[in-house]
């Protein structure tokens, strides 16, 4: 790894089921940046962050974060679920389900110490939470059940945020209070991963995509991703007018 790599992985494959999901991955995240996973349904996305988040075995091919293997930085990582991922039906109020994102570091049956209501405090008010604290997580909105994935996953001071989807279903109001969020934490020194299918905004919101279809079809810069055969094969179409139109590289 070189010095401002957080995560970094080479000639990642994952079998799931007995197929191959993903093959022969590289894909590098650097301090700093925010990087989009675009793919089409099925390309793997979520495989590849459950495979750094260790819920995944790989078959070949190796994980690293910040020097440690998925295993070792368990815990550490910041991961924000898909919103029907979680269980919202769990009795427990927006601090409590704070909280828990630190269970990996501070163990399960342990009372919260200090440093945990802290981290959870600090989290709660980066999202714009704090007043909601006390509030059952049943009874909440879409908009504000992502700000509690969110601080859930920032309860953990992460150095490598994993955002699964995070603009699903939401506002707009919603989406560029979390976008700039995000921007602010890269700009803090965190390395964020985000799969997303809206693809303007990624392009508008991220240093580096990373088209991916099994394995990487294309890395780079936004704006060094203008040919429009690029997309067609990561998104394995031949054609696709809407596809092109709203990346704006159809003319
Ligand atoms: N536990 C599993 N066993 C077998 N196959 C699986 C398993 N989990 C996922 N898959 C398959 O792996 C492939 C990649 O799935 P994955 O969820 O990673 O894709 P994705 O890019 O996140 O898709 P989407 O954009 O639809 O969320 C799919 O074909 C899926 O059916």
């Amino acid at each position: 790894m070189t010095g401002d790599e957080v995560l970094s992985l080479q000639g990642v494959s994952v079998e799931l089921g007995g197929r191959l999901v993903l093959r022969d991955v590289d894909l590098q995240v650097t301090k700093s940046e925010q990087v989009g996973l675009i793919g089409p349904n099925g390309a793997g996305k979520t495989t590849l962050l459950r495979a750094v988040l260790n819920l995944l075995p790989t078959s070949t091919g190796t994980i690293d974060i910040n020097n440690r293997t998925p295993a070792q930085a368990r815990g550490t990582i910041g991961y924000v679920p898909q919103r029907h991922d979680f269980v919202w039906d769990f009795p427990v109020d927006v601090r409590t389900a704070v909280t828990t994102g630190r269970t990996h570091l501070t163990g399960w049956l342990r009372r919260p110490t200090r440093t945990d209501q802290e981290a959870t405090q600090q989290a709660l008010e980066r999202v714009d939470l704090a007043d909601l604290h006390r509030r059952p997580i049943g009874e909440l909105s879409g908009g504000q059940r992502q700000r509690v994935l969110v601080a859930r996953a920032l309860a953990v001071r992460p150095e490598l945020l994993l955002l699964d989807e995070p603009f699903t279903g939401l506002d707009v109001p919603t989406q560029e209070a979390l976008t700039h969020l995000f921007r602010r934490l890269t700009k803090e020194g965190t390395a964020i991963l985000m799969t997303t299918h809206d693809l303007p905004a990624a392009a508008d919101t991220c240093d580096r995509l990373c088209l991916l279809n099994r394995t990487v079809v294309a890395e780079g810069p936004p704006d060094q991703l203008r040919d429009p055969a690029i997309w067609l094969e990561a998104f394995g179409v031949t054609r696709s007018d809407q596809l092109l139109h709203s990346l704006g590289v159809d003319r």
